[in-house]
């Protein structure tokens, strides 16, 4: 209950002492600060000649003392007593400020990130009385008086998030009638968030981009809009993006620590529910980042992942899915697991919470060697099906391409069927085989080759998940050939291509004889047809939906399969 935060070294120790007397002060609950407690703390504050600030919940107590500003020893959002954009956290910072100004905007951003009651700054004269008995007078010049807004208001006044006072005296703001500011404001939030849950069945998420020496301006801009989709194909909203240029990531946070309090006031500001980045968080960072946002933070993986969970429908997709996560999860099991305990709270909590965490750790990873065992059993099993296939001398050719490219359109185009096509990232896990009779390009006898329908790619994708789907991407490797399907009209077509490349290339066994084949010329433009025929002149031109170029298609699709030396 002594601890003092913020830059306290240097000071003497009877200065120390006079800092943390300020705990043993307790204030009459429904007022905001009594004008002795403000006179004492501006006295303490001139003496050391740095700005103090003490925290103090609805009973009058003080929490918390610290040096320096409301910026400098602000609460972690996960060590309030009480959070959410519901209400506010039942804790106000009395502070006081050398310079003779209004509060300034990074002690604000404090005050919306820990959802304070209020904030007010007394300023200083430099100079007072101290009183007999411990009193004190004249310390103070102006005080300020700092709250947040309801999203409504600031959103129809233009403001920000805060309103501040003009300047007043000590005596007017002690004359405040703290609970019923508190009451009112807190109705208000209150009213929003329900409006707000109406509408809610989905993440409110704020975006966060980190962008690298190495990358262009567009490509950054285009993953950006990549992990948009994925965020909104997952089911969320995306409701601000904050990006940041840096060339190396902070160890800790991955931003800066400027543009993580950026971040915790968007959330706050927009009652967003998630922060999603587009890179890899590493289990200390995503602890981090959660204890300063307080809520919940995913990395682009998560996002992944939670998209092929919603996705799975066969019990192998189920079964790789669940892999994946296992995997994904088990070194981030210690971090939720201390701010689990955190909120549980207390003495007591913290040995048996360990050890309910190792046993918790001990049956994921049990659970990971079984889930294994079954996708060990269900790559045989798809081994020993090939293997009857190939001893029928059947051409199998798997296509494969970026996910979205139109791959389950063009295999119902050419063999009648309905497979699943949407207009999301990842429609397909489960590979589907379907039967197609094309007419030899030797004999003009007809012939049937076996066409696969795969899980679509997409760049960096997710390590566990290609472990995860190594059944499933097996299909394509031990394919004849491939058909490799683009869609020419998206802006990134040929990062696309470079992109399933290089995961063709990671894979164990070398796939087959590759034919491009670019998609969806219905909605290309003359110059990027030219380009793309430029480029790749062996490619075909095809619109699945529309049924253009499928002819010419058909006939290479035999002469690949003779190439691949099967099926003669
Ligand atoms: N304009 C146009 N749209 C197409 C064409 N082919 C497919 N699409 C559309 O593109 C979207 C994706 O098609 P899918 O066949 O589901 O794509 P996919 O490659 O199987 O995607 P995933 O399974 O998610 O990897 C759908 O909205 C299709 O209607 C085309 O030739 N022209
Ligand atoms: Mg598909």
């Amino acid at each position: 209950m002594d601890t003092i935060y913020g830059k306290y070294k240097g000071l003497k120790s009877s200065q120390v002492k006079q800092l943390k007397k300020l705990y043993h002060q307790k204030l009459p609950g429904d007022v905001l600060v009594t004008p002795e407690f403000a006179q004492r703390l501006a006295a303490i504050s001139t003496d050391i000649n740095q700005p103090v600030c003490t925290y103090l919940n609805r009973r009058g107590q003080v929490i918390r003392v610290g040096v320096g500003n409301a910026r400098q020893t602000q609460i972690p959002p996960l060590e309030l007593p009480r959070y959410g954009e519901k209400r506010l956290s039942g804790i106000r910072c009395i502070a006081t400020k050398l310079k003779a100004e209004p509060p300034k905007e990074s002690s604000l951003t404090a005050m919306v990130c820990q959802r304070l009651d209020a904030l007010a700054i007394l300023t200083l004269t430099g100079t007072g009385k101290l009183k007999r008995g411990g009193g004190a007078t004249g310390y103070i010049q102006d005080v300020y008086l700092a709250h947040l807004l309801p999203r409504s208001e600031a959103i129809a006044g233009e403001q920000e998030y805060w309103s501040v006072s003009e300047s007043m005296s000590l005596k007017a703001l002690s004359e405040q009638d703290f609970l019923d500011l508190v009451e009112s404001l807190e109705a208000e939030f209150e009213r929003e968030y329900v409006a707000q849950q109406v509408d809610a069945d989905h993440d409110r998420v704020v975006m966060v981009g980190l962008q690298a020496d190495k990358i262009s301006d567009q490509e950054f801009e285009d993953r950006l809009n990549e992990l948009e989709g994925l965020i909104d194909t997952a089911g969320g909203e995306v409701l601000e993006t904050i990006h940041q240029k840096r060339s190396r990531p902070h160890p800790r946070t991955l931003v800066g620590e400027g543009k993580v309090q950026d971040i915790a006031l968007k959330v706050q500001s927009l009652g967003a529910n998630l922060v999603a980045f587009d890179r890899s968080l590493s289990p200390a960072q995503i602890r981090n980042l959660e204890s300063q946002f307080g809520v919940r933070v995913v990395d682009r993986t998560e996002i992944i992942l939670d998209i092929f969970a919603q996705r799975a429908q066969s019990r192998a997709g189920k079964l790789q899915v669940e892999l994946a996560q296992l995997e994904y999860m088990l070194p981030r099991l210690v971090g939720r697991g201390q701010a689990m305990s955190r909120l549980g709270g207390g003495i007591g909590t913290r040995g048996p919470g360990e050890t309910k965490l190792e046993t918790e750790r001990r049956s994921i990873q049990k659970r990971i060697a079984n889930l294994q065992r079954q996708v060990n059993e269900l790559q045989a099993h798809r081994s020993r099906m090939r293997k009857q296939r190939q001893k029928q001398d059947v051409p199998s050719v798997a296509i494969v391409g970026y996910t979205n490219a139109g791959k389950s359109t063009l295999i119902n185009a050419l063999t009648n069927s309905e497979v699943y096509v949407a207009n999301q990232l990842f429609a397909t896990l489960d590979p589907t085989t379907r039967r197609l009779s094309i007419a030899d390009a030797d004999t003009a006898a007809p012939q049937n080759i076996l066409l696969t329908d795969t899980v679509g790619f997409i760049q960096q994708l997710p390590p566990p998940l290609v472990n995860a789907f190594r059944a499933t991407l097996e299909e394509v490797t031990e394919a004849d050939a491939l058909l490799h399907v683009v869609d020419l009209s998206h802006p990134t077509w040929e990062n696309q291509i470079r992109s399933v490349m290089e995961i063709l290339g990671q894979m164990a066994i070398a796939p087959g004889p590759i034919l491009l084949v670019f998609n969806k010329l219905d909605r290309v433009d003359s110059d990027t047809l030219a380009k793309a025929k430029d480029e790749f002149p062996l490619a075909l031109f095809i619109s699945a939906s529309d049924r253009l170029g499928l002819e010419t298609l058909r006939q290479k699709l035999s002469l690949l399969v003779d190439y691949a030396g099967v099926g003669e």
